[in-house]
């Protein structure tokens, strides 16, 4: 209770001081009010003071604008009075301005006027004093010209008397040279007159010569013949009979073994013919040669090594070395492959070694047979070279069947000889011996008689081959036809076959005997493996098409070569295109003649 009582006592006594310290700021905030309160009144003094200032400030503000406004129109008008007054001076002030520009004026002008008269004056003045000076440098000049002028005329007077003088010494010399080229010119004459007479007496000297000679060969015989004319009078008048009758008869035996010799010798001409060609069938209807070129330095390959074993024999054999071929072990073994032909010719051979073994196929063709001699092997393998080089195969054929045409005439034959020359290019066929504008355009076809067995192109030039040169003609004729055509298509030569066909006809005047033969001279297209060409486009279809007409070629000759009698011979194999034809037509004329 104590405690208690003593904590109330505590909060008794802290309360007590608490309303101790509220009264001391009750009384605190009394005086501040009261302060407060003094300064209210004083502003609410201060406030009634100045608004009574501002209303006095007002009433002042009023009258000073009042004032002011007066003052702003009395300005107003003073301005404008000063500008009238001002406007008014400057009018007399312009006034006075332009009269005294006007004056100012005319007294420059006067002035002017007078510096103009006295500049006039003083260039009058000048100019004639210039004139003077002027007049007095041109007489100065003038004494000068004319005195330049007299010294240039003594000048030329010189000039022209030297000149004369001149012209006379080479006018006497130019005399001189025309006497000296006269009288050359006149000895050149006589000389020429000399010459034209010593060549006339030469002449007539020659004459005179052959004419004494012949007179002297025919003086020789008449005295020859006077002299055995006095030997024949001399001598006993029957024996003179009777040698007369042995000479007749004599004379008669002879020309009866002279018609039995010809008789002879048409027979034996005929049996020639039948033995040569039987020789030919002996020797083989389809022949084959073969023939190695000679590598040139600039062949960008290596050659192939190519061996000859039987040169020294009957050269029917040739050798081919194949590449090197290395096997399982690690041994190098190289292959050859061994081919047999009727002939080979190696490098070194001529056409004309050539020519000799297939002459006796072109006198076959006189004889009235038909031949065919293809040349086939890649481009570049000298096919053109063998055959129309200017000594190769077809001119010497022409020659040859010349020469043996001319030596046959006495034997009572004569031959019509007719050449053709077509090109076979894409499946088309082209006469080389027309224009050459007309190459794959114009159309030819393959005609084929079966019964007369004769065989024709349409529409084709043919040539008659009368005199030998005419060949070269032809050939030179379609080689220029095939250049024109090869700026369309490259390389015209080696992608196209072309065939020179030479008609023979002969007749025997004596026996009524009658040959047609046909000689086909054939240049293959160069053959070549589709997979090296790399060929595309135009020139693929060219390559196969040139392909497979070289291998048609082979099936038929293949077929021929069997032999067999009735045999199927695949000529129409191909498309029936008119260069196949062509190519195996000739072949079977060839089979059935022989
Ligand atoms: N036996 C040879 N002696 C000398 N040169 C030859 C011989 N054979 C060919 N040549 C030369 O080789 C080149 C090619 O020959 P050529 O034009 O005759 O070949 P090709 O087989 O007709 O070719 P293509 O198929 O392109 O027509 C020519 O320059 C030719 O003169």
């Amino acid at each position: 209770m104590e405690v208690l009582y003593a904590q109330l006592k505590v909060q008794m006594e802290g309360t007590a001081y608490e309303r101790n310290g509220l009264e001391e700021t009750v009384s605190l905030y009394k005086t501040r009010i009261s302060e407060l309160e003094q300064t209210r009144l004083q502003l609410s003094t201060c406030n009634q003071r100045l608004s009574n200032d501002l209303n006095d400030a007002n009433t002042k503000v009023s009258k000073s604008t009042a004032a002011l406004e007066d003052a702003t129109r009395s300005h107003t008008f003073e301005v404008d009075e000063l500008r009238r007054k001002h406007r008014n001076e400057a009018e007399d002030t312009k006034d006075q301005h332009r009269r005294e520009t006007e004056r100012l004026r005319r007294e420059a002008q006067e002035e002017v006027d007078r510096l103009r008269k006295e500049a006039q004056a003083e260039a009058a003045r000048l100019t004639r004093a210039r004139q003077e000076d002027l007049a007095e440098q041109e007489r100065q000049l003038k004494a000068e010209i004319e005195e330049e002028r007299s010294r240039r005329v003594r000048e030329v007077q010189d000039l022209t008397t030297q000149w004369a003088v001149h012209r006379q010494t080479t006018n006497v010399d130019l005399e001189k040279k025309d006497r000296e080229a006269q009288d050359i010119k006149s000895e050149l004459q006589r000389t020429s007159s000399d010459l034209e007479r010593a060549n006339a007496l030469i002449k007539t000297l020659q004459d005179k010569l052959a004419e004494m000679s012949a007179n002297t060969l025919a003086l020789e015989t008449s005295m020859r013949a006077m002299k055995s004319k006095i030997d024949f009078l001399e001598s006993d008048n029957q024996a003179q009979s009777q040698a007369f009758a042995d000479l007749n008869q004599r004379l008669q035996d002879a020309q009866n073994s002279e018609a039995v010799a010809y008789e002879k010798l048409r027979t034996e001409e005929t049996l020639r013919r039948k033995l040569h060609n039987q020789v030919q069938e002996l020797k083989g209807n389809i022949r084959v040669f073969c023939r190695v070129r000679p590598t040139g330095e600039a062949e960008p390959d290596e050659p192939a090594k190519i061996t000859f074993p039987d040169t020294e024999t009957d050269s029917k054999e040739v050798a081919v070395q194949g590449p090197e071929q290395k096997s399982a072990l690690g041994n190098i073994t190289t292959s050859t492959n061994a081919f047999s032909f009727d002939r080979v010719f190696g490098p070194t051979s001529q056409n004309a070694e050539v020519f000799e073994e297939i002459s006796q196929l072109v006198q076959s063709a006189l004889d009235g047979y038909n031949v065919c001699i293809f040349c086939y092997g890649q481009t570049g393998s000298g096919k053109t070279f063998t055959m129309s080089a200017a000594d190769g195969m077809i001119p010497r054929a022409v020659h040859q069947i010349y020469a043996t045409a001319k030596s046959l005439q006495d034997k009572g034959w004569t031959y019509a000889m007719e050449g053709s020359f077509v090109e076979v290019y894409n499946e088309n066929l082209n006469d080389l011996l027309g224009s050459a504008d007309e190459l794959d355009r114009k159309k030819h076809e393959i005609r084929h008689d079966a019964a007369r067995c004769k065989t024709s192109i349409t529409d084709i030039t043919t040539v008659p081959l009368d005199a030998p040169e005419k060949v070269e003609q032809m050939l030179e004729r379609a080689a220029t036809n095939r250049s024109v055509a090869a700026t369309k298509a490259n390389s015209r030569s080696s992608r196209s076959h072309s065939v020179f066909i030479l008609k023979l006809t002969g007749e025997n005047s004596i026996t009524g005997e009658r040959s047609e033969g046909t000689l086909n001279l054939v240049d293959l297209a160069g053959s070549e493996r589709l997979s090296h060409s790399g060929a595309t486009g135009d020139r693929l279809k060219e390559t196969q098409n040139i392909n497979r007409s070289l291998s048609c070629l082979g099936d038929v000759i293949g077929a021929l070569g069997q032999g067999k009698e009735g045999g199927h011979v695949p000529y129409r194999n191909s498309k029936a295109s008119p260069h196949h034809q062509m190519l195996t037509l000739t072949s079977v004329k060839t089979r059935d003649a022989g």
